[in-house]
């Protein structure tokens, strides 16, 4: 499928409004993540790696903030195990809508469902494999401590949760020179300096980053027993937490 170029924060704006996942977005969001994500594609495939290892039979795959479902389709790719599903949850219409077409056109053999919700309506049940592919670090803050707890009790022993974001850094010389580094990265993939600082400033309200030790804080008081930062590159990550 053909994915039409992320050209949004193109042309300069008298305002910029804070960043949403609308109908603009959902049209774009292929071509927009792979050129704004370092790794963005190795850490899809190895999404689906892992729940290919970590996906217990009889139990339940949960994709929280799913977008295109790009992870979903990763899993479903991977996974043996028997009696298996996917619960894929985003809170936006547009994305949901396509992220539905996308999920029938591919006909996966474990069943993916896809929900429409805030992901915080969401139960959480006898989950292996829970991902949060860039999603916490658009979740209030105050509320992210209270979700962890919740997705681990509703795991069960042995399972894992996929919590990919992009970090800050504890100083400031270095947190310069990562965040120059990736805009060094939108810059080689095409994105203007316009473009780089028009969806700085979107994203400044919506999207509030931690740093790894706050994750790594945050997870274990949780009560997950180890957090493996198995990717980073410039000032994206991936940890996976064992319960
Ligand atoms: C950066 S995108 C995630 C990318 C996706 N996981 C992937 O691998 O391609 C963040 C997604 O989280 C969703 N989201 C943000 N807050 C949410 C919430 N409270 N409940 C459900 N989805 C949410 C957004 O609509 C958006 O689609
Ligand atoms: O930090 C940036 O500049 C980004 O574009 C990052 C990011 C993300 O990490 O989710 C933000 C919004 C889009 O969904 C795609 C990528």
């Amino acid at each position: 499928m053909a994915t039409p170029q992320d050209t949004i924060y193109s042309s300069p704006m008298a305002q910029v409004s804070d960043f949403r996942f609308d109908e603009s977005v959902a049209e774009v969001f292929p071509d927009m993540i792979q050129r704004s994500v370092p790794g963005y594609n190795t850490i899809v495939d190895a999404i689906g790696q892992l729940a290919g290892h970590y996906a217990q039979p009889d139990t339940r795959l949960y994709d929280l903030g799913c977008s295109l479902g790009a992870a979903s389709l990763s899993m479903s790719r991977y996974v043996q195990s028997n009696n298996t599903d996917i619960v894929a949850v985003d809170n936006s219409e547009a994305m949901v809508e396509k992220c539905q077409r996308h999920i029938q056109a591919y006909k996966s053999e474990t069943p993916i469902s896809v929900v429409c919700d805030d992901l915080q309506n969401i139960n959480i049940k006898n989950a292996s494999v829970v991902v949060m592919n860039f999603t916490l670090q658009f979740i209030p803050p105050e509320q992210r401590q209270s979700l962890l707890a919740r997705i681990y009790a509703g795991m069960v022993e042995g399972g894992i949760l996929i919590l990919s974001e992009k970090l800050s850094h504890s100083t400031t010389q270095g947190n310069e020179l990562l965040v120059e580094l990736h805009h060094e990265f939108k810059r080689r993939n095409g994105y203007s300096e316009l473009e780089i600082s028009q969806k700085r400033t979107a994203l400044e309200n919506v999207m509030r980053i931690d740093s790894f030790d706050a994750h790594h804080e945050r997870l274990t008081q949780a009560g997950f027993k180890d957090v493996v930062l198995w990717f980073k590159c410039f000032n994206f990550a991936s940890m996976v937490a064992i319960k």
